[in-house]
């Protein structure tokens, strides 16, 4: 009988990470970290830099083991079956090392010689758009040319598991489109996703979950949706003519902040918020001139996290 998997559904996860700390001599660049990816997720592990990303990613690749706490990739444990991991998982580096006198088609065949199974490279190449510089000596690639050839070699052996560590840093707007869809059409297709990025709209765009890390420990876990929940809607205007932050009204419990002339609400619910200050403004015919109520988005999140940061310095 075969078991599927699959987000919600019962199975062992493709990635479980228990307690996990790494440490490079004194240092501990990871402090404790605990998430599952379920088989077919598209997970984004989001962060400041320095924040442990890689190191993670490294532990889960089976680069480096554990300090202590454990990790299972595909219910097994990658630093002790690395072989057995490998052959199933895609890994995309940051820098991927490459022969540069080679070209973009000999660099895949050779990989391909090392896989027992891989896809054809011509197929690989259409799928990542290097289809026209297969005669291209990887030397003359543009940087954004060179992660979709990392890319190619990361999904040539059809892997069940893709770890890509900043997949669209240096590519330009189109490249990354690209690159988009195709994690997209692989995840469509059963594969599971973990990767990395600086990119937000990446992460909102691509991600069925997002973990936001922070010096070393999750500060974050769940859908975009869940992760802005408790994230308040800011609701902006300039400080009417005439008028004090003095004289401006409580609105749901809050009073506003004014910053340069600009007056700021923080809104649990948005609507109601804004229909107290229009019921206010309309009262006292004043007018709410460039009013804007905008959610949370992760940046925020990020934002917080740093002001945070600079607090407990
Ligand atoms: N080989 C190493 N030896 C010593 N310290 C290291 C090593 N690799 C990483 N570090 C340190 O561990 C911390 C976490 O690094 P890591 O590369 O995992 O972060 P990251 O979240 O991937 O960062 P970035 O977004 O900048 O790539 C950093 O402070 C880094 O300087």
């Amino acid at each position: 009988m075969t078991l599927t998997t699959g987000p919600g559904i019962p199975g062992t996860p493709a990635v479980e990470v228990r307690d996990l700390h790494r440490s490079y001599g004194e240092y501990e660049a990871v402090r404790g970290i605990s998430f599952t990816v379920a088989r077919g997720e598209l997970f984004a592990l989001l962060g400041t830099n320095g924040a442990g990303k890689t190191t993670t990613l490294e532990v889960l690749e089976g680069y480096r083991p554990p300090s202590s706490g454990t990790v299972r990739v595909l219910g097994m444990d990658p630093y002790a079956q690395g072989t057995l991991v490998r052959r199933r998982t895609g890994v995309m580096l940051q820098e991927g090392g490459f022969f540069k006198e080679l070209t973009v088609g000999e660099t895949v065949d050779s990989w391909r010689s090392f896989l027992s199974g891989a896809r054809p490279a011509a197929e690989v190449l259409g799928q990542v758009g290097l289809t026209e510089r297969a005669g291209t000596r990887v030397a003359q690639l543009s940087g954004g040319e060179r992660r979709r050839l990392d890319l190619a070699l990361a999904v040539l052996n059809a892997p069940e598991l893709l770890f890509l560590d900043e997949p669209t840093t240096g590519m330009d707007p189109e490249a990354r489109r690209i690159t988009w869809r195709l994690v997209q059409d692989l995840r469509a297709a059963g594969t599971t996703v973990l990767l990395t990025t600086h990119y937000l709209e990446e992460a909102q765009q691509l991600a069925d979950r997002v973990a936001i890390m922070d010096r070393g420990r999750l500060a974050a876990v769940g859908t975009v949706q869940e992760v802005l929940s408790g994230h308040r809607t800011r609701i902006t205007f300039p400080l009417p003519p005439g008028l004090t932050a003095a004289q401006l009204p409580t609105v749901l419990g809050e009073s506003p902040v004014v910053e340069d002339g600009t007056v700021v609400y923080t809104a649990a619910r948005t609507a109601p918020a804004l229909a107290v200050l229009h019921g206010w403004a309309a009262s006292r015919s004043v007018e709410l001139d460039g009013i804007e109520a905008r959610n949370a988005s992760l940046e925020d999140v990020f934002l917080e996290l740093a002001h945070e940061r600079a607090g407990t310095r």
